[in-house]
């Protein structure tokens, strides 16, 4: 052991010693969990802390916190996602709680451009964490989980973990670095071209809806404090769903209005999200705007395009109900149209079952999917990485929930990439969807306090 010992007056030590000697001489490979209290009362400032890590408040007010790593799975590709979520019912043998979540993501494509932005990222990375912590109405619960195998000495191990409570005991500072600018990838006017080639191939082709993506990234004089991005996330957008996944000490984070999909006990919760009006600045304006959502002949027709695709595909797994009219969804910066599903599975399908024959969805791929992919690849000119593509949690029992990762940003070292696309349609005008785009971003660019 080195300078600190792990969690003295828990006696954590002890325990997780007894553990790792039962566990070596009984199994290859086992896991151990244990209850502690909890050592932070504030889940959003831990993260800066740690290499590691994810954070997720639901739209209901829940608080998740994963510190560290007991043990990472790290998936290449699409089958391999499907294959690991077969294999989760082995790891209630191997000692986890049924209810152990673990949380984790996908990225938008499985053939990225070549980029090193998103080097930290796996196509899809799934983790228990070494410490996790629950915030809920009924209180605080939070949880050890200790993955022992041959390969690992007891001294690492207890160093990995006092390292953990160290770090959470004693949080970086939490003041935010000056702004030094921003800069667009593409710039606007190479974007707006983008959307008018984007624009012709759906006139002249069989494609109905294109999703194009832009990035602009915002660069600060000291890394951003995530703590404090969290907090003014939340603050903003209280009906989103605000999510932080930290892989060697790069951060994907975000405040999410879209869920891809929820399971709990065989209900299924998804949503068509498409189509959007900025916010008035009057509540008269404000009002208009959403008049004009709701006759825009194009935004319905690019959300149909949604509602379809989901019923489609989650239709024969279970009877599905929605309101017969798109209802409108009003965040801190757009008006979206929105529409709840809902029902009861038939099928004993798992969450990322059906998660990943959703997704992407024409909210942010396109209609019909492989063209549009294709169409993206070739023309998009942006690795989206874990932008647009899947993130949450789920227990070993298949319930969880999964939101699409939008109005998010990548954080490495001093600059924040955020990233924000707007689904077109034949008739779009170039213009009004950069400004589009512009709103979007504004829940990320707020957060970051690049608009002080
Ligand atoms: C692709 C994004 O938003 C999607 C979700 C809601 C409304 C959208 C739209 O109106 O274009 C997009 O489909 C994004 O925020 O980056």
């Amino acid at each position: 052991m080195n300078t600190h010992s792990v969690g003295t007056e828990l006696n954590i030590e002890r325990v997780l010693t007894e553990r790792y000697k039962q566990c070596q001489a009984d199994y290859p490979s086992c896991f151990y969990q244990h209850d502690v209290q909890s050592p932070v009362s504030d889940l959003t400032t831990p993260l800066d802390a740690v290499k590691d890590g994810w954070y997720i408040r639901t739209n209901g007010g829940d608080e998740f916190l994963g510190l560290g790593i007991a043990k990472q799975w790290k998936l290449p590709n699409v089958s391999a996602l499907r294959s690991f979520d077969r294999e989760r019912l082995n790891l209630i043998e191997m000692g986890l709680r049924p209810n152990t979540l673990i949380a984790g993501g996908w990225s938008f494509s499985s053939s990225p451009s070549p980029d090193h932005l998103w080097d930290a990222f796996s196509f899809s990375h799934w983790t228990v964490p070494a410490l996790f912590i629950r915030k809920t109405a009924n209180g605080y619960s939070a949880q050890l989980t200790l993955f022992i195998d041959r390969h690992q000495s007891l001294n690492e191990i207890l160093d990995y973990y006092a390292g953990i409570f160290d770090s959470v005991m004693h949080p970086v500072s939490t003041c935010s670095p000056k702004v030094l600018g921003s800069q667009s990838y593409p710039s606007a006017q190479e974007w707006t071209k983008r959307v008018d080639d984007a624009i012709s191939a759906l006139r002249s082709g069989h494609l109905s809806k294109l999703v194009l993506a832009r990035r602009v990234d915002a660069t600060f004089a000291t890394s951003p404090n995530l703590g404090n991005i969290l907090k003014r996330l939340q603050h903003h957008n209280p009906s989103t769903t605000i999510f932080a996944i930290k892989s060697q000490g790069h951060t994907f984070l975000g405040a999410t209005p879209e869920r891809l999909i929820a399971v709990h006990n065989h209900h299924l919760r998804t949503m068509a999200l498409a189509g959007t009006m900025p916010r008035g600045k009057t509540a008269e304006d404000d009002r208009a705007q959403i008049t004009d959502l709701l006759s825009s002949e194009k935004d319905q027709r690019e959300h149909a395009t949604v509602v379809k695709r989901i019923t489609d595909t989650l239709s024969p797994y279970a009877n599905l109900t929605m309101p017969k009219r798109p209802q409108v969804l009003t965040l801190s910066n757009v008006h979206h149209l929105w529409t709840p599903i809902e029902g009861q599975l038939r099928e004993n399908a798992s969450l990322l079952s059906l998660a990943t024959l959703l997704h992407p969805t024409p909210a942010v791929g396109g209609e019909p999917r492989e063209a549009a992919i294709e169409w993206l690849q070739k023309y998009e000119g942006l690795n989206r990485g874990w932008y647009a593509g899947g993130v949450g949690f789920m227990d070993l029992q298949g319930n969880g929930s999964i939101w699409v990762a939008l109005r998010s940003a990548l954080i490495r070292d001093r600059t924040a990439h955020c990233y924000a696309g707007c689904g077109i349609m034949q008739d779009s005008i170039a213009e009004r969807e950069l400004a589009e785009s512009e709103w979007k971003l504004q829940a990320m660019l707020n957060a970051l306090g690049v608009n002080d």
